[in-house]
């Protein structure tokens, strides 16, 4: 039990009905966790509104309400806190709850549109290999040195992530990396974290059904920079055309890398394979097996971040040099009859279009490319004719398909991909609403040293439609393929 005075040490409150020196449990913004003695926070959300809840969670037993309206009713005995944001209150709160984790270890913010996952992963296992207690809060897991626990988003709501923040204090946990999405730092997830620094990848098309423009978008990633400490530092591509925007307005030590511009870590693709590339940073020479070009980015932002935290050149590069591949990231294998087949997180068109003049780049002869991708329900729409023009136009052959529609029908979603191929392409494409079709499909069509791409899903082991998720792995159903048809 804490007293609910001390949990709200930091928000300001602008209006108080009843006792702020009682005990209280736990902090929760669900009113169907809410338990006796718990405190609940009131949350305007997209879908609903936590206000239309209080009176639920004063039922469940809340002794504390913290919410930026009054409701009409005040229970007696139940404290109701007036604050003018109610995410604001929330991140404090959990930052005082959880006695300030961030503050015993070194946080590091990743932002971007690709690339988050890449980096924070790549980060944590180099550390990791490196000897140290390392923390990560990943789109594909979450991990308390090397206890994993599941992830449920990119970035978690901000009392999870103190939670996890505080498990890491007590396993002495020296480093964490973690995911900051821009949903995240918008609904003020990463709000009142004390950040060593952040990590700006690049920006581009994503997520306008949730931000409406694109200056909305980037400005809600400056601002996990602008929130930065002045001891803290802030890492930004300078290839970028939104990496300067990045840095504009933030307190804390501005450094750069890139392979074009001029900045701070320089790299440079000296030669590229299907097997991985020879870099060259701060004139030492690196072989790595990750491919693409902006697989370079993500070393050299993870070289300097490992640099800025005070690992030694030379141990970086041979550590550096030890790295596999994120799991569903390029992640590729070569059947008996020497077709290749890759499974890649490509959910935003610069993405795919970044995979496909990867493996464009890489193809020596004429081997045919079978690109097999969907595009997300629920989830920005302007992406589907871009994602469709990309995939038709790059590609030898192009299947439309799902992609965890959620809650909207599969051929629609696939009709918008259509949309954008453009009449020259359109004896390219196929379109076959079954993800586990469209794999087949590709295999059947797939001849000796062809390369299939399947894109969209990566990592992720379901497909969800209508609320239901069914088991899905596309590595798993690509291998089967190949192997059923003896190829
Ligand atoms: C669009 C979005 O980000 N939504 C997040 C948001 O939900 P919301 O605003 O819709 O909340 P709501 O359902 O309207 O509810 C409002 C409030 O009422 C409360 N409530 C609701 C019902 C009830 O009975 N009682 C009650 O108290 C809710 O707990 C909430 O506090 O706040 C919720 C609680 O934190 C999140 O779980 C939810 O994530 C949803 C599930 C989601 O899918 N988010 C995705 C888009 C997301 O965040 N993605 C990014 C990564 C994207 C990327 O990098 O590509 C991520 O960081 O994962
Ligand atoms: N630096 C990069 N620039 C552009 N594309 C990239 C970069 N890194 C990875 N990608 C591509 O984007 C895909 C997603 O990468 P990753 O999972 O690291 O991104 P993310 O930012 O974590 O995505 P999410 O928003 O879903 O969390 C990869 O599978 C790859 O195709
Ligand atoms: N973090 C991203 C993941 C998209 C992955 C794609 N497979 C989809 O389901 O749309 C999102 O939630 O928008
Ligand atoms: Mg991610």
């Amino acid at each position: 039990m804490n007293l609910l005075k001390d949990i709200l040490y930091g928000v300001s409150l602008t209006a108080v009905s009843g006792n702020t020196n009682v005990m209280v449990n736990q902090i929760h913004f669900d009113s169907r966790n809410v338990e006796m003695d718990d405190v609940f926070v009131a949350i305007r959300g997209i879908l609903t509104d936590g206000h239309k809840y209080i009176s639920k969670a004063v039922e469940s037993g809340a002794k504390a309400v913290i919410c930026e309206e009054f409701p009409e009713l005040l229970v007696n005995g139940v404290t109701y806190l007036k604050v003018s944001n109610s995410n604001s209150a929330l991140a404090i709160m959990a930052n005082n709850y959880y006695d300030s984790p961030s503050k015993n270890l070194k946080l590091v913010g990743v932002t971007g549109t690709n690339g988050k996952t890449t980096v924070s992963t790549l980060l944590y296992n180099l550390f990791k290999n490196a000897g140290y207690k390392v923390g990560l809060l990943s789109t594909i897991k979450v991990m308390v040195d090397d206890q994993e626990y599941p992830a449920t988003h990119t970035t978690p709501d901000v009392l999870a992530i103190n939670r996890y923040l505080s498990l890491m204090n007590e396993e002495g946990v020296e480093f964490c990396f973690m995911e900051a999405s821009s949903h995240g730092i918008h609904q003020k997830r990463t709000e009142g974290l004390h950040f060593a620094g952040a990590i700006f990848t690049n920006l581009s098309h994503d997520h306008l059904d949730y931000h409406k423009t694109f200056a909305e978008y980037r400005d809600t990633k400056k601002k996990l920079f602008d929130d930065l400490p002045k001891t803290a530092f802030a890492l930004s591509n300078s290839d970028d055309k939104n990496g300067g925007v990045m840095l504009q307005n933030t307190k804390a030590k501005k450094l750069t890398y890139g392979l074009k511009s001029y900045a701070d870590f320089r790299g440079q693709i000296l030669e590229k394979q299907f097997s991985g590339q020879l870099l060259k940073i701060d004139d030492n020479e690196l072989w790595t097996k990750l491919i693409g070009d902006f697989n370079a980015y993500n070393l050299l932002a993870i070289y300097a971040t490992a640099h800025i935290l005070g690992l030694e050149k030379m141990e970086i590069l041979q550590l550096i040099s030890e790295l596999e591949t994120v799991d569903g990231r390029f992640q590729y294998f070569i059947s008996k009859n020497k077709i290749t087949a890759i499974v890649d997180y490509a959910h935003t068109p610069d993405a795919l279009k970044n995979v496909l003049i990867t493996i464009n780049a890489l193809r020596t002869g004429n081997e045919n490319v079978i690109t097999v991708v969907g595009c997300g329900g629920d989830r920005d729409k302007s992406k589907r004719p871009v994602m469709g023009h990309i995939a038709s136009e790059m590609s030898d052959q192009a299947i439309f398909t799902s992609d965890n529609p959620r809650s909207e029908p599969p051929m629609e979603i696939i009709k918008e991909m259509e949309a954008g191929v453009e009449p020259q392409n359109s004896n390219k494409i196929l379109s076959i609403e079954d993800r586990r079709q469209a794999i087949k499909t590709a295999c059947k069509l797939a001849a000796s040293t062809d390369i299939i791409l399947v894109a969209g899903k990566g990592h992720e082991a379901y497909q969800e439609t209508m609320g239901v998720r069914v088991d899905f792995d596309d590595f798993e159903e690509v291998q089967k393929a190949l192997t059923n048809l003896n190829k």
